[in-house]
Protein backbone atom coordinates (compact mmCIF):
# COMPACT_ATOMS: atom_id res chain seq x y z
CA UNK A 1 0.00 0.00 0.00
CA UNK A 2 1.22 3.48 -0.30
CA UNK A 3 2.24 5.41 2.62
CA UNK A 4 -0.42 8.29 2.71
CA UNK A 5 -2.86 9.58 4.73
CA UNK A 6 -5.91 11.76 3.43
CA UNK A 7 -9.18 13.30 4.20
CA UNK A 8 -12.28 12.13 3.72
CA UNK A 9 -12.81 14.39 0.59
CA UNK A 10 -9.66 13.33 -0.60
CA UNK A 11 -10.63 9.79 -0.46
CA UNK A 12 -13.58 10.62 -2.92
CA UNK A 13 -11.60 13.05 -5.32
CA UNK A 14 -8.70 9.30 -5.90
CA UNK A 15 -9.25 7.43 -9.24
CA UNK A 16 -9.94 4.10 -8.58
CA UNK A 17 -6.77 3.08 -10.35
CA UNK A 18 -5.04 5.56 -6.73
CA UNK A 19 -7.80 3.95 -4.87
CA UNK A 20 -6.55 0.58 -5.65
CA UNK A 21 -3.04 1.60 -4.89
CA UNK A 22 -3.90 3.25 -1.51
CA UNK A 23 -6.45 0.95 -0.56
CA UNK A 24 -5.26 -2.19 -2.16
CA UNK A 25 -4.08 -3.65 0.70
CA UNK A 26 -5.95 -3.03 3.62
CA UNK A 27 -7.07 -6.72 3.35
CA UNK A 28 -3.57 -8.20 3.26
CA UNK A 29 -2.67 -9.13 -0.12
CA UNK A 30 -6.02 -8.79 -1.59
CA UNK A 31 -7.15 -6.09 -3.61
CA UNK A 32 -9.78 -7.21 -4.96
CA UNK A 33 -11.48 -5.96 -1.56
CA UNK A 34 -10.34 -2.63 -2.75
CA UNK A 35 -11.85 -3.13 -5.99
CA UNK A 36 -14.79 -4.76 -4.95
CA UNK A 37 -15.67 -1.32 -3.13
CA UNK A 38 -15.24 1.26 -5.63
CA UNK A 39 -19.06 1.56 -6.25
CA UNK A 40 -19.51 2.17 -2.76
CA UNK A 41 -17.92 6.26 -3.14
CA UNK A 42 -18.56 8.85 -1.98
CA UNK A 43 -17.90 7.38 1.59
CA UNK A 44 -18.57 9.90 4.74
CA UNK A 45 -16.14 8.56 6.55
CA UNK A 46 -13.47 6.35 7.77
CA UNK A 47 -15.99 4.21 9.28
CA UNK A 48 -18.06 3.98 6.09
CA UNK A 49 -15.00 2.34 4.20
CA UNK A 50 -14.34 -0.05 7.46
CA UNK A 51 -18.27 -1.05 6.96
CA UNK A 52 -18.02 -1.51 2.86
CA UNK A 53 -15.36 -3.70 3.48
CA UNK A 54 -16.66 -5.83 5.87
CA UNK A 55 -20.06 -6.17 3.70
CA UNK A 56 -17.47 -6.95 1.02
CA UNK A 57 -15.62 -10.11 3.01
CA UNK A 58 -19.05 -10.81 4.65
CA UNK A 59 -20.84 -11.76 0.78
CA UNK A 60 -17.40 -13.66 -0.50
CA UNK A 61 -18.30 -16.70 -0.71
CA UNK A 62 -18.34 -19.83 1.23
CA UNK A 63 -21.66 -21.13 -0.71
CA UNK A 64 -21.87 -24.73 -0.91
CA UNK A 65 -19.50 -25.63 2.31
CA UNK A 66 -21.83 -26.68 4.85
CA UNK A 67 -23.99 -29.59 2.19
CA UNK A 68 -20.04 -30.17 0.86
CA UNK A 69 -18.68 -30.66 4.69
CA UNK A 70 -21.64 -33.54 4.95
CA UNK A 71 -20.70 -34.93 2.13
CA UNK A 72 -17.24 -35.31 3.29
CA UNK A 73 -18.06 -36.72 6.64
CA UNK A 74 -20.18 -38.64 5.61
CA UNK A 75 -17.36 -40.51 3.11
CA UNK A 76 -14.90 -39.66 6.09
CA UNK A 77 -12.67 -37.90 4.14
CA UNK A 78 -12.00 -34.50 5.45
CA UNK A 79 -9.15 -34.39 2.78
CA UNK A 80 -11.20 -33.69 0.18
CA UNK A 81 -13.51 -31.13 2.03
CA UNK A 82 -9.98 -29.00 3.00
CA UNK A 83 -8.86 -29.44 -0.47
CA UNK A 84 -11.96 -28.02 -1.91
CA UNK A 85 -11.84 -25.40 0.66
CA UNK A 86 -8.37 -24.45 -0.95
CA UNK A 87 -9.41 -23.92 -4.63
CA UNK A 88 -13.14 -22.76 -4.97
CA UNK A 89 -13.35 -20.72 -1.37
CA UNK A 90 -13.03 -17.07 -1.42
CA UNK A 91 -12.91 -16.57 2.40
CA UNK A 92 -10.25 -19.54 3.14
CA UNK A 93 -7.97 -17.38 0.21
CA UNK A 94 -8.20 -14.30 1.94
CA UNK A 95 -7.28 -16.08 5.21
CA UNK A 96 -4.28 -18.03 2.89
CA UNK A 97 -3.19 -14.62 2.01
CA UNK A 98 -1.82 -13.96 5.88
CA UNK A 99 1.60 -14.19 6.62
CA UNK A 100 2.17 -16.46 9.75
CA UNK A 101 2.89 -14.58 12.86
CA UNK A 102 6.76 -14.32 14.12
CA UNK A 103 7.16 -17.06 11.04
CA UNK A 104 8.54 -17.30 7.92
CA UNK A 105 8.17 -13.93 6.32
CA UNK A 106 9.22 -12.15 9.02
CA UNK A 107 12.24 -13.87 9.63
CA UNK A 108 13.00 -13.06 5.80
CA UNK A 109 11.76 -9.46 5.92
CA UNK A 110 9.65 -10.24 3.15
CA UNK A 111 6.20 -9.04 5.01
CA UNK A 112 4.26 -6.07 4.17
CA UNK A 113 4.70 -2.74 5.49
CA UNK A 114 1.55 -2.95 7.27
CA UNK A 115 2.18 -6.42 8.79
CA UNK A 116 5.50 -5.30 9.81
CA UNK A 117 4.21 -2.70 12.06
CA UNK A 118 1.91 -4.30 13.19
CA UNK A 119 3.57 -7.73 14.36
CA UNK A 120 5.76 -5.37 16.14
CA UNK A 121 2.93 -3.60 18.10
CA UNK A 122 2.57 -7.00 19.53
CA UNK A 123 6.07 -7.22 20.61
CA UNK A 124 6.53 -9.90 18.02
CA UNK A 125 9.84 -8.40 17.17
CA UNK A 126 11.88 -9.13 20.68
CA UNK A 127 9.74 -12.39 21.06
CA UNK A 128 11.71 -15.09 23.18
CA UNK A 129 13.46 -17.91 21.08
CA UNK A 130 10.74 -20.22 23.64
CA UNK A 131 7.93 -18.33 22.65
CA UNK A 132 8.80 -17.90 18.83
CA UNK A 133 9.44 -22.45 18.90
CA UNK A 134 5.97 -22.37 20.63
CA UNK A 135 4.35 -19.95 18.07
CA UNK A 136 5.46 -21.38 15.43
CA UNK A 137 4.71 -24.71 16.02
CA UNK A 138 0.99 -24.13 16.96
CA UNK A 139 1.15 -22.28 13.74
CA UNK A 140 2.01 -25.14 11.73
CA UNK A 141 -0.80 -27.03 13.98
CA UNK A 142 -3.01 -24.87 13.43
CA UNK A 143 -2.34 -24.47 9.22
CA UNK A 144 -2.28 -28.73 9.48
CA UNK A 145 -5.80 -29.01 10.61
CA UNK A 146 -7.49 -25.99 8.87
CA UNK A 147 -5.49 -25.72 6.17
CA UNK A 148 -4.90 -21.77 6.22
CA UNK A 149 -2.96 -19.73 9.05
CA UNK A 150 -4.18 -18.67 12.41
CA UNK A 151 -4.92 -15.11 11.89
CA UNK A 152 -5.41 -12.24 14.67
CA UNK A 153 -5.25 -8.66 14.68
CA UNK A 154 -1.73 -8.54 15.96
CA UNK A 155 -2.35 -4.73 17.10
CA UNK A 156 -5.17 -5.68 19.36
CA UNK A 157 -2.90 -8.40 21.23
CA UNK A 158 0.37 -9.03 22.71
CA UNK A 159 2.28 -12.60 22.76
CA UNK A 160 0.86 -14.55 25.95
CA UNK A 161 -2.85 -13.32 24.83
CA UNK A 162 -1.84 -14.44 20.70
CA UNK A 163 -0.59 -17.58 22.27
CA UNK A 164 -3.23 -18.99 24.34
CA UNK A 165 -5.68 -17.61 21.39
CA UNK A 166 -4.33 -20.22 19.08
CA UNK A 167 -4.23 -22.77 21.69
CA UNK A 168 -8.32 -22.16 22.44
CA UNK A 169 -9.10 -21.67 18.82
CA UNK A 170 -7.29 -24.72 17.41
CA UNK A 171 -10.43 -26.85 19.08
CA UNK A 172 -12.90 -25.08 17.01
CA UNK A 173 -14.50 -26.89 14.17
CA UNK A 174 -13.19 -25.48 10.44
CA UNK A 175 -16.77 -23.13 10.22
CA UNK A 176 -16.07 -21.14 13.02
CA UNK A 177 -12.08 -20.66 12.65
CA UNK A 178 -13.30 -19.69 8.87
CA UNK A 179 -15.91 -17.35 10.40
CA UNK A 180 -13.31 -15.66 13.38
CA UNK A 181 -10.37 -15.67 11.65
CA UNK A 182 -12.26 -13.37 8.95
CA UNK A 183 -13.88 -10.90 11.90
CA UNK A 184 -9.97 -10.87 12.90
CA UNK A 185 -9.22 -9.84 9.12
CA UNK A 186 -12.05 -6.94 9.84
CA UNK A 187 -10.73 -5.83 12.74
CA UNK A 188 -6.96 -5.43 10.72
CA UNK A 189 -8.80 -3.91 7.89
CA UNK A 190 -10.27 -1.27 9.94
CA UNK A 191 -7.18 -0.07 11.64
CA UNK A 192 -5.25 -0.24 8.11
CA UNK A 193 -8.11 1.84 6.83
CA UNK A 194 -7.74 4.42 10.43
CA UNK A 195 -4.20 4.64 9.82
CA UNK A 196 -4.83 6.16 5.88
CA UNK A 197 -7.94 8.14 6.34
CA UNK A 198 -7.46 10.91 8.83
CA UNK A 199 -10.85 13.12 9.77
N1 LIG B 1 -1.43 -14.29 10.78
C1 LIG B 1 -1.84 -13.06 11.12
O1 LIG B 1 -2.69 -12.87 11.99
N2 LIG B 1 -1.26 -12.03 10.45
C2 LIG B 1 -1.55 -10.73 10.72
N3 LIG B 1 -2.24 -10.19 11.79
C3 LIG B 1 -2.04 -8.87 11.77
O2 LIG B 1 -2.50 -8.07 12.59
N4 LIG B 1 -1.25 -8.52 10.72
C4 LIG B 1 -0.89 -9.65 10.04
O3 LIG B 1 -0.18 -9.75 9.08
Amino acid sequence: MMAVTLSIDEVNKLTSDLFIKIFGNVVEHYSNAAIGILKCKPFSCAEDISMAINHYLDLLSDAGMIIFRIYCLYLNCRRVFYRFCIYVLEKTKVLQLHPDLAGKLAEKGELTNESVEEQKSAGLDVITPENKHKLNSLNEEYKKKFSFPFVICARENKIQKILSSIEMRLHNEHHQELSTGIEEVKKISKLRIYEIVKE
